[in-house]
C-alpha cells in the first residue's frame, strides 16, 4: 500500500527493519530511494526533531561512493523521515549470518571500502559511532571488487548523530553496541573518530573469525574486556592483516591507524592475500559462550562489573539473545513485540574510575584464580558430609547403648552377655581425597 512521505516521497512496501524505524522501498522526484521513518516516540521527541532540522545540512552534503547517501530529511506530521539512497543489496550482518565467514582478502577489500568511506566523514567532522555489520550495506547491483568482494557501503550516520544527543545520552550512561565499543567511549571520554576505526577493526575481526574479539557473555563482562584484555589471536590469520586489527585495536586512540591509512595498509595486503581460504576456526561457537568463564554464559552476575551492567540492562526490560552478538545504539521503545523484529538495545550505566580500576584487578584474580563458585560448592559439600559423620555417630552410639541396655536386661543384667557392642565402629569419612583436604 502506498504512503506519502512529505509533498515528494511515496513509500510503497516496507524493505527492513531496525531499531529506530522502518526502511521502506519508495519513490522520490529523482527516481528510487529508501526511506527511513523512524519510530512514534522518536519522531514524537521534540529535541530529536530539533536536531534532525539542525543537522540536515551536515547529514545531507556526506557525498562519497562508500557512503550510503542521506538525499533528504522530512518531517512532516507525525512522520519524520530520512530518504536515502536505494542500496541494492544485502547489509553485512545478514551476509555474515547466511554464508558465514570472509575469505581474508574479501574482508580486507570490503574493510578498505568502508575506511574510505569514514576517511570522507571524519575530514567532514563527522564521526559514525555505531560502526558494526548491520551498518554496512552490500552493493550487489555494483561490479565485484577484488576477490569478487562486494562492494560496501556505510550507512546510519544520521541516527547515530541524531539519537545520540546530549539530553537523550545523560553523561554517566553509555548507548552503544558492546561488541564495537572502544575502550575510551566505556571510560567516558568524547568519542572522537578514533572510536569508529575501533569498531571497524572489530568487524574485520568478525569477518575473519566468525566472532568479536571481546564479545559473548555478558554485557558487562564484554565491556570490562574491551577495558582490560588484550585482543585475543586469531589462529591462521595472515601476519599483516594481524598487524593491522592490533593497531587498530590499541586500547589508547591516538595508537590506532586513522580511515585513510587503514583503507591504504589494507589494499597493500590484497595482493598477498589473493587466494587464501576462509580461516577454519572453532569460530562457529555460540557467541553466548564467547569468552564466558565456563558456567557463566548468560547466567547471573558474579562480578562487580557485571553487577553494575546487570542492573542497566535489565532497566531496558528483556535481554534477549540473538545469533549475532550486537545490541544496536537506539534506546528500545516500549516493548511492542509485532514492531519490534529485529533486536534489543542496551542502555548502560558507565562505571565510575573506581569500579574500573577494580575491573582489571578482578579480570587478573579471576584468570589465576579457580572461580569461588567452584570453591563454595567444595566447601560445601565437605561441610555436608561431616554433618552426615557425626549424624551416623551419633545414630550408631544410640543404637549401640541401646542393644547394651537390652543384652544387659537379657542377661540379668551381666554386661558381657552375647550383645551388640556397646562402642560402635565408625566407617572411614569422608571416603574420598577431598575429606583430605579438610
Ligand atoms: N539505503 C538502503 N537501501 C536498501 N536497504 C536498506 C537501506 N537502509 C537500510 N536498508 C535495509 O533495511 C534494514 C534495516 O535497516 P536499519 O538501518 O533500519 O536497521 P539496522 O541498521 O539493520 O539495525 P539498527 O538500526 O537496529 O542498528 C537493513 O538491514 C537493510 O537491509
Amino acid at each position: 500500500m502506498a504512503r506519502k512521505i512529505g509533498s515528494r516521497y511515496t513509500v510503497h512496501q516496507v524493505i527492513g527493519r531496525g531499531s529506530a524505524g522502518t526502511v521502506w522501498l519508495g519513490e522520490g522526484p529523482d527516481g528510487p530511494v529508501a526511506v527511513k521513518l523512524l519510530r512514534e516516540d522518536l519522531a514524537s521527541d521534540q529535541v530529536l526533531v530539533g536536531r534532525f532540522v539542525q543537522e540536515r545540512a551536515a547529514l545531507t552534503s556526506l557525498d562519497h561512493p562508500r557512503v550510503v547517501g542521506v538525499r533528504d530529511m522530512v518531517v512532516d506530521g507525525d512522520d519524520l523521515a530520512l530518504v536515502m539512497e536505494l542500496v541494492h543489496g544485502t547489509d553485512l550482518r545478514s551476509r555474515l549470518e547466511r554464508e558465514g565467514v570472509f575469505a581474508p582478502q574479501a574482508a580486507a577489500a570490503v574493510i578498505a571500502d568502508v575506511a574510505d568511506g569514514l576517511a570522507a566523514a571524519h575530514a567532514a567532522g563527522i564521526v559514525h559511532r555505531d560502526v558494526k555489520p548491520e551498518n554496512v550495506m552490500l552493493d550487489l547491483a555494483a561490479p565485484p571488487g577484488p576477490g569478487g568482494a562486494p562492494r560496501a557501503k556505510l550507512t546510519d550516520f544520521g541516527i547515530a548523530r541524531l539519537v545520540d544527543a546530549p539530553r537523550r545520552t545523560r553523561a554517566t550512561r553509555i548507548i552503544g553496541t558492546p561488541d564495537y565499543l572502544a575502550p575510551e567511549i566505556i571510560e567516558g571520554l568524547e568519542p572522537r573518530a578514533a572510536v569508529d576505526i575501533y569498531a571497524l577493526a572489530t568487524v574485520l575481526y568478525e569477518l575473519l573469525a566468525g566472532f568479536t574479539p571481546f564479545g559473548g557473555g555478558h554485557t558487562g563482562a564484554v565491556l570490562r574486556r574491551h577495558v582490560t584484555e588484550s585482543v585475543p589471536p586469531v589462529p591462521g590469520l595472515p601476519d599483516g592483516l594481524w598487524r593491522i586489527i592490533s593497531e587498530c585495536l590499541a586500547k589508547a586512540p591516538a595508537s590506532r591507524l586513522r580511515a585513510a591509512e587503514l583503507a591504504e595498509r589494507l589494499r597493500e595486503q590484497l595482493p598477498a592475500l589473493a587466494g587464501l581460504p576462509p580461516l577454519a576456526l572453532p569460530a562457529q561457537r555460540s557467541q553466548d559462550d564467547v569468552g564466558a568463564p565456563p558456567g557463566q554464559a548468560g547466567g547471573e552476575p558474579t562480578t562487580l562489573a557485571e553487577a553494575v551492567y546487570a542492573e542497566a540492562e535489565t532497566g531496558t526490560g528483556t535481554h534477549r539473545r540473538r545469533r549475532g552478538p550486537v545490541v544496536p545504539l537506539v534506546p528500545p521503545a516500549a516493548p511492542d513485540a509485532a514492531r519490534d523484529t529485529r533486536d534489543t538495545h542496551t542502555s548502560l550505566r558507565r562505571p565510575s574510575a573506581e569500579e574500573l580500576a577494580g575491573y582489571a584487578a578482578q579480570s587478573r584474580a579471576q584468570r589465576t584464580a579457580p572461580s569461588t563458585g567452584h570453591r563454595r560448592t567444595r566447601q560445601e559439600r565437605i561441610r555436608r558430609r561431616r554433618f552426615l559423620a557425626v549424624l551416623v555417630a551419633a545414630v550408631l552410639l544410640l543404637a549401640g547403648l541401646a542393644a547394651a541396655v537390652a543384652a544387659f536386661g537379657h542377661s540379668g543384667g551381666h554386661p558381657h552377655g552375647a550383645a551388640a557392642p556397646s562402642v560402635a565402629v565408625l566407617p572411614a569419612w569422608p571416603p574420598d581425597e577431598e575429606s583430605a583436604a579438610v
